[in-house]
C-alpha cells in the first residue's frame, strides 16, 4: 500500500467516511527529518550561516503505531514555521532532547524518542484513523491541526491548557510533525479545514495566527481593546501579519515595524497606515554588543508619536528580542503592556527597568495558545475575518531551501510547503466564499 492510494481517495469527489476507514495504511511514508548524529554539524558556526539546507532530509520513514486518543492524518500541505528553523540549526538546544524527556514520560510516548525527528507544526490533510476513545472525528474528515500537545493529567493546565506541566509543541517538542505525507497527532489537535481555502492556505496560518490572537487579543495575553496603538515588529513576517490583521479588525490602531518598500506595501495593502521601515530609517538600538543607545529609542518613539498625535504605546508585540526590547520596554505608554513570545536575535535582553516600574508597565510572556484559543483564531480564519498570508509554496523535497529563505528573512508572510498535494489551489470546497475574499486571500502571493 502506498500514499498514492490515499490521495487519489482524497481527490475522488466519491469517496466516502467508509472508503477511508477501509484504505489500507501504508506501510512507510516521506517526512521532513533532522538526525541525531549530525546535531554538531554546525558546531563553532555564527547562527547565520548555519544552513537549514543541509540539515534538513527527506527520508522513507516507518508509520508509527497509532494511540489512545489520536489520529494519523494525510496531509495535504503544511507550512515552515521559525520553530523548524531553530530544530534544524540545532539552537538554543537540539530537540533531541525534548523528544527522549517526552520519551521517558510514558510507554506510549516512547515512540516519540528516535534518532530521527519528523518536524514541522502545521497541516491541513485528511483524517486516515482515529485511535481508541476518539469519537468526534472520523477517517475522510478534512482537517487543520493546531500544535498544542497536552496530557492533561494534572490540574495546572485545566484552566489553561497551555499550563499543563507536560506541555509540548507538536512537530518541535513531539515527533511525528506535520511536515511529512502523514502526521500523528493528538485528537484534541484537530479543527475542521475552511472550506474556502486550499490546502496550503489552510495550511498557512495555524501555529502564528493561534500565537498572535492569544498574544495580543485574548485576556491570558494584552487583552486588546478598541484604538489600542499597537507596536508590531516584523508586520508582514509570520506573527505579525496576523497580528496586523486581528488589530486592524478589532479597532486598534497597528504601528507596523517592517525592513523594506515592499514590506511596508504588503502593510499598507492590508489596511495600515502607521509604517516605519527600520532599515530605511536605520535605527542602532545597540552602540555595540554590550551598550544600548537611549537617544535611538527616544529617535524611534518620536517617530511613532508623529503617526499617533502623540501617543505612545499601548501594546508592544515583541518577539525580535534582545536586538528591539530595550525600545520596546522604553516606548510603551505609562500603565502599557509589552508581551514576547520569542527572541529571535537574542534570548538575554536588556532594557532600563527605571522606565519599567516608574511608569507601571507590564511584561507579559506568552507562548502558543490553549485548545480554546487556537480553535477561536481558526474559527476567524473559517469566517473569512482573518485571512492566510501565503507568500510562496515550495514541494516536500524542496523544504530545506524553504526554510533556509525564513532563517535568512528573505520571505513574506508565510511559506508553504505541498506534502501530497500534487498541485497548488486544490481542496476548495466554497467557491462563492472564496470568491467574496479572493483578493484578500492572494494578498501576500508573489510579492
Ligand atoms: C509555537 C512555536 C513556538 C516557538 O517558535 S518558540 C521559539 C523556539 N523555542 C525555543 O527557542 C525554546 C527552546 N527551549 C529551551 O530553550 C528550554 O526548553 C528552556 C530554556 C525553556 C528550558 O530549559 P530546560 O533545560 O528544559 O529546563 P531547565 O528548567 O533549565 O532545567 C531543568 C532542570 O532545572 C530544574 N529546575 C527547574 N526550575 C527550577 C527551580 N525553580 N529551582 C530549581 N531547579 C529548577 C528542574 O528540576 C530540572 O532539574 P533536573 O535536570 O535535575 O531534572
Ligand atoms: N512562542 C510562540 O508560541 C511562538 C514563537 N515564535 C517565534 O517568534 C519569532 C518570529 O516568528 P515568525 O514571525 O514566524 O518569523 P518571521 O521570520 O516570519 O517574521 C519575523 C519578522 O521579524 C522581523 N525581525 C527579525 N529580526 C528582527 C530584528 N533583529 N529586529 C527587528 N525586527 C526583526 C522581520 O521583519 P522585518 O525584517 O520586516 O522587520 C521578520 O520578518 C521566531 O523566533 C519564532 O520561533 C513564533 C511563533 C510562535
Amino acid at each position: 500500500m502506498t500514499t498514492q492510494a490515499i490521495l487519489d481517495a482524497i481527490q475522488s469527489p466519491d469517496s466516502t467516511p467508509d472508503d477511508f476507514a477501509a484504505l489500507p495504511l501504508p506501510e512507510s511514508y516521506r517526512a521532513i527529518t533532522v538526525h541525531k548524529d549530525e546535531t554538531e554539524m554546525f558546531a563553532g558556526l555564527e547562527t547565520r550561516d548555519k544552513d537549514p539546507r543541509k540539515s534538513i532530509h527527506l527520508d522513507e520513514v516507518p508509520l508509527p503505531e497509532l494511540g489512545p486518543g489520536e489520529a494519523l492524518v494525510a496531509v495535504m500541505a503544511s507550512s515552515v514555521n521559525y520553530n523548524s528553523v531553530w530544530t534544524s540549526i540545532f539552537e538554543p538546544l537540539s530537540t533531541f532532547g525534548f523528544l527522549e524527556r517526552y520519551g521517558r514520560t510514558s510507554d506510549l510516548a516512547k515512540r516519540h524518542d528516535l534518532p530521527y525527528h519528523i518536524i514541522g507544526s502545521d497541516l491541513a490533510g485528511v483524517v486516515l484513523r482515529t485511535g481508541p476513545g476518539v469519537n468526534s472525528w472520523k477517517p475522510g474528515d478534512e482537517v487543520v491541526a493546531h500544535c498544542l500537545s497536552v496530557e492533561l493529567e494534572s490540574s495546572d493546565g485545566h484552566n489553561d491548557t497551555m499550563l499543563d506541566p507536560e506541555q509540548r509543541i507538536w512537530g518541535f517538542e513531539t515527533n511525528f510533525g506535520g511536515l511529512a505525507e502523514v502526521a500523528l497527532v493528538k485528537s484534541n489537535q484537530l479543527m475542521p479545514k475552511p472550506g474556502h481555502l486550499s490546502w496550503e492556505e489552510a495550511a498557512a496560518p495555524g501555529l502564528v495566527n493561534s500565537t498572535a490572537y492569544r498574544q495580543l487579543v485574548s485576556r491570558n495575553g494584552a487583552g486588546m481593546k478598541q484604538g489600542d496603538n499597537v507596536l508590531i515588529w516584523g508586520a508582514s513576517g509570520g506573527l505579525g501579519s496576523y497580528a496586523t490583521q486581528f488589530a486592524l479588525a478589532g479597532g486598534a490602531n497597528p504601528i507596523c515595524v517592517v525592513s523594506s518598500d515592499q514590506k511596508a506595501d504588503i502593510c499598507r495593502s492590508m489596511g495600515a497606515e502607521a509604517i516605519i521601515d527600520r532599515s530605511a530609517e536605520g535605527y542602532k538600538f545597540w552602540k555595540d554588543e554590550r551598550t544600548q543607545d537611549p537617544k535611538e529609542w527616544k529617535r524611534f518613539g518620536k517617530r511613532i508619536r508623529e503617526f499617533t498625535g502623540g501617543e505612545d504605546i499601548d501594546i508592544v508585540f515583541e518577539h525580535p528580542g534582545r536586538e528591539t526590547f530595550g525600545a520596546s520596554v522604553f516606548v510603551t505608554r505609562k500603565g502599557g503592556t509589552i508581551t514576547t513570545c520569542a527572541s529571535t536575535s537574542g534570548y538575554m535582553h536588556e532594557y532600563d527597568n527605571r522606565y519599567l516600574w516608574m511608569s507601571l508597565k507590564r511584561i507579559i510572556g506568552s507562548h502558543f495558545a490553549n485548545y480554546r484559543e487556537a480553535w477561536e483564531a481558526n474559527r476567524l480564519i473559517a469566517k473569512g475575518k482573518i485571512h492566510p498570508t501565503l507568500s510562496k509554496v515550495y514541494s516536500l523535497e524542496e523544504t530545506g531551501q524553504a526554510a533556509f529563505d525564513v532563517h535568512r528573512n528573505l520571505h513574506q508572510g508565510k511559506v508553504g510547503v505541498l506534502c501530497l498535494a500534487p498541485e497548488e489551489g486544490l481542496g476548495v470546497r466554497d467557491e462563492e466564499m472564496r470568491a467574496k475574499h479572493i483578493d484578500a486571500i492572494n494578498r501576500f502571493r508573489n510579492v
